[in-house]
């Protein structure tokens, strides 16, 4: 049996019209398949926890994938993706096809794969957590309206482009203590902590490049100690993992990570808004079953 979950509202509206056009191809199919469609945030968490057999295919982005793997964790039911999300960065670290019917082939034809996830408390994160300007950045984007207006434009990164300039203007770095396993560093003017398990996100940006998502690792990249006009300089290389080398910028590796802060920075996982520093973040290996 296959489960899908649809967002219709991710993408500005492309769930609703990816579901259309798969219906069109399960019509023509013998496959047995029910469909639920999300009517509010954490809806799909509520329905996930619900299923109890079979595959679900969700259709949707990154903060339904967030909500979805939140509901299933504890089954051990494959989850399928078909990407209909602004940013869609789970997607495309896993390679999944972005034209919606090679999706679903690729679904079909049932090659699983094992990921990790990061988990904060009882939340688990698939791709990115992120401390601090990077939580204010994505508070600004779930927020703002612009992702609305922008539906002709490249929604997910122009409205994330956006809100990190709106940021950006008041935002003041921290002091912070970061343990990862057993050693701990205290740092200086910190604007981000980037705790990733595969490399992208915010729609493309390589944050944290050799993550690898299986290999029972978080790559971390730690912003330190920068002007805001290095920022600004630096972000653009983000898109394309260029900003690893620059001396302000400390990329690490480790399973167990506690940070506190001299002030709160807020944190996402996922893109979506999960708490505020001091937090532990755990690596679980192999919680997830992708086809
Ligand atoms: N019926 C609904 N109305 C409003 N919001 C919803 C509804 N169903 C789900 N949501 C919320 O929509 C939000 C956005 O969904 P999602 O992240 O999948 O799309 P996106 O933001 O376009 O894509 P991405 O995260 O990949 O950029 C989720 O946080 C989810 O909680």
């Amino acid at each position: 049996m296959y489960h899908f979950i649809v967002n219709k509202v991710s993408g500005n509206g492309k769930g609703l019209s990816i579901w259309k056009d798969v219906e069109k191809i399960l019509a023509v199919t013998q496959l047995n398949y029910q469909v639920f469609f999300t009517n509010y945030p954490s809806h799909a968490t509520e329905i996930s926890k619900k299923i109890n057999n079979g595959v679900i295919i969700v259709i949707g982005g990154d903060g339904t994938i967030h909500e979805v793997i939140n509901g299933l964790i504890k089954s051990n039911i494959p989850m399928g993706i078909i990407a209909a999300g602004s940013g869609n960065d789970f997607a495309r670290a896993l390679n999944i096809p972005m034209n919606a019917a090679e999706a679903f082939e690729s679904i079909l034809a049932g090659n699983e794969r094992t990921v990790d996830v990061g988990r904060i408390g009882d939340k688990s994160c698939a791709t990115v957590i992120g401390i601090g300007f990077d939580g204010q950045v994505a508070q600004t984007v779930n927020a703002s309206k612009t992702k609305k207006w922008m539906k002709f434009f490249r929604p997910g990164k122009m409205s994330y482009i956006i809100s990190v300039f709106k940021v950006l203007f008041d935002y003041k770095p921290a002091n912070i203590s970061i343990k990862i396993d057993d050693k701990t560093e205290e740092m200086m003017d910190v604007w981000l902590v980037a705790v990733a398990n595969f490399p992208y996100y915010a729609g493309g940006m390589a944050i944290c490049p050799n993550a690898k998502g299986n290999d029972g690792y978080f790559e971390l990249c730690v912003v330190h100690g920068m002007s805001k006009l290095q920022f600004i300089r630096t972000f653009p290389g983000v898109f394309k993992g260029k900003h690893v080398s620059h001396p302000s910028i400390k990329m690490l590796t480790g399973k167990q990570i506690e940070i506190s802060s001299s002030s709160t920075m807020i944190v996402h996982g996922d893109g979506e808004i999960i708490g505020e520093t001091p937090i532990k973040i755990n690596m679980e290996e192999n919680a997830l079953r992708v086809v």
